[in-house]
């Protein structure tokens, strides 16, 4: 069985409906074509198909969603879709929305009933649903922080239960799509033109919670990046195929398109400055909070009429995103992160996203192991040095992130623990650190005379930077430590 076969039985197993969907696991396998591997990717997104999960990696979709979210929910769910048009603290035709003055939870209570969801089997309708429910309730659990935050700097406590009419059908809809029943962003897009590209002029977001210019680009700068991810996936795969059939050309080649495809998913990220304002962040920030590891639910959620155990989830992050994980476990820097708590955090993210994708990232990770990418990269200096750029390319992105971090969140607020519950001063260094070790490590075993001239230059410069950067880092991390409190805590 491959692991894309394994993975559906399991999200098949795990299904209610399992013996009634009409879920084929043979239409699969005749579907989706092998590239190069012994993991079923797609090469087709197959978008006509409801049956298959929204989220499965692709050669094309890449790690986008199969087929474009649903931007509107059918009329039987109106009440919710009316709710979440009127929540945003601003609302798209510019009046004050239900945000704005606190008025969102009573809205829910007085009008959302406990819609049905049993009948569903639709997966473009399913992630539309998870999309509209999980807003809903990060709307609702949050939106007491957010207002006191306005006021007074300090989130306070969040409310402590999920009333049933967003519990239940949102923990049966998890369920179908084998998710954890809180927020992901990665299915809040739509094309303004429809026939028109992924490029960031046709993109508009479907749901939001403040209604700010910088809240759609802080989104759909992501969705951007991962535009790209089609390239990643076939390109990782070939670096696979290439150290497995011991073909160094065809490895150096695929290095190469690599390396240039993550540096134009880090160009498209440089972007993010421009699209989204650093002084806006923190005005939308609250509601992307998880209540795991976070002081505004320090005995986690209660959701009403699913279980009487509170329940923790740790909030929308990109460290749910897959790009760089797959970077991560390819040039194999997973297995080199430090074992403490900090690297725990990173592999506790890597549960929080599509079952398909956690399958292909494994599939990465074990497939890198086995045929050995870096000993075979290290065994002659080009590569290495091509090797090594694409470390420089996961460092690169973790960098900017890390500059991110400190302008957007750290300037405005000494809150200890980043939307995804992880200390907001410890933990992104702790990988960026590895990063940066790794890449020193690598780069003093390559023997210069052995490179080309452009080869070379590359890895004088790589160097060069990768040891100013970690001195920057160490002393940075040392000196925020004095003011954030409990950053070894996870
Ligand atoms: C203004 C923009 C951004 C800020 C302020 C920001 C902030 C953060 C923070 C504080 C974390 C720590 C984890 C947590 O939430 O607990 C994190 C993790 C992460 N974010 Fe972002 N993020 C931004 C944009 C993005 C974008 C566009 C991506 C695109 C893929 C992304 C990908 C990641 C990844 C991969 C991690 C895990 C880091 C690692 O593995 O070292 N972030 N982000």
């Amino acid at each position: 069985m491959t692991v894309l076969t394994k993975a559906i039985s399991q999200t098949i197993a795990s299904s209610k409906l399992a013996f009634v969907r009409s879920f084929s696991v043979a239409a699969v396998r005749h579907q989706a074509r092998p590239v190069e591997s012994d993991f079923r990717i797609l090469t087709d997104p197959l978008v006509d198909n409801k049956d298959l999960p929204s989220f499965m990696v692709g050669t094309e979709n890449g790690f986008l969603p199969r087929q474009e979210p649903l931007a509107q929910l059918p009329e039987r769910f109106e009440k919710l879709e009316s709710l979440l048009q009127r929540m945003p603290i601003r609302c798209r035709d510019g009046s004050a929305g239900l945000l704005s003055h606190g008025q969102f939870g009573d809205a829910v209570h007085a009008e959302l009933p406990v819609l049905n969801v049993d009948d569903i089997q639709d997966n473009q309708l399913l992630s539309a649903l998870f999309r509209d429910y999980t807003f809903a309730a990060s709307a609702y659990l949050l939106e007491p922080c957010d207002i006191m935050y306005r006021s007074k700097d300090d989130y306070g406590l969040g409310r402590q239960v999920l009333p049933k009419n967003i519990a239940i059908p949102l923990t049966k809809i998890s369920e179908k799509i084998n998710s954890k029943p809180f927020m992901e962003y990665l299915y809040n897009w739509k094309r303004i033109n429809p026939l028109g590209g992924l490029g960031y002029d046709n993109l508009d977001i479907v749901r939001s919670f403040a209604g700010s210019p910088s809240e759609a680009g802080f989104i759909l700068n992501h969705v951007t990046m991962v535009a790209y991810s089609g390239d990643l996936v076939k390109h990782a795969v070939s670096v696979l195929d290439a150290v497995n059939t011991g073909d160094r050309e065809k490895f150096n080649n695929s290095m190469r398109i690599l390396n240039r495809t993550y540096e134009f998913i880090n160009n498209e990220m440089e972007l993010m400055w421009s699209r989204s304002e650093p002084a806006d962040y923190m005005k939308f920030r609250t509601f992307i909070m998880g209540t795991k590891n976070q002081p505004m639910f320090p005995n986690g959620v209660i959701y009403e009429g699913v279980s009487e155990t509170p329940l923790f989830h740790r909030g929308e992050s990109g460290a749910n995103d897959s790009m760089v994980p797959l970077g991560d476990n390819l040039l194999q820097l997973t297995s080199h992160m430090p074992k403490n708590p900090l690297t725990e955090v990173l592999k506790d993210f890597r549960t929080y996203r599509p079952t398909n994708h956690k399958d292909f990232l494994e599939y990465v990770q074990q497939r890198a192991d086995e045929v050995g990418v870096r000993d075979f990269a290290l065994k002659d200096d080009n590569s290495a040095t091509l090797y090594l750029a694409n470390v420089d390319q996961i460092r690169a992105f973790r960098h900017r992130h890390w500059n991110f971090t400190k302008s957007y969140i750290i300037k405005y607020t000494n809150h200890p623990v980043a939307t995804g519950g992880s200390p907001i001063v410890t933990w992104l260094p702790n990988q960026l650190g590895t990063v940066l070790e790794q890449m020193l490590e690598v780069g003093s075993n390559i023997n210069r005379n052995n490179l080309t001239d452009e080869n070379r230059d590359s890895l004088d410069a790589i160097s060069k930077r990768a040891e100013a950067q970690k001195r920057v880092l160490e002393r940075e991390v040392a000196s925020l430590k004095t003011t954030f409190k409990d950053q070894d805590r996870t």
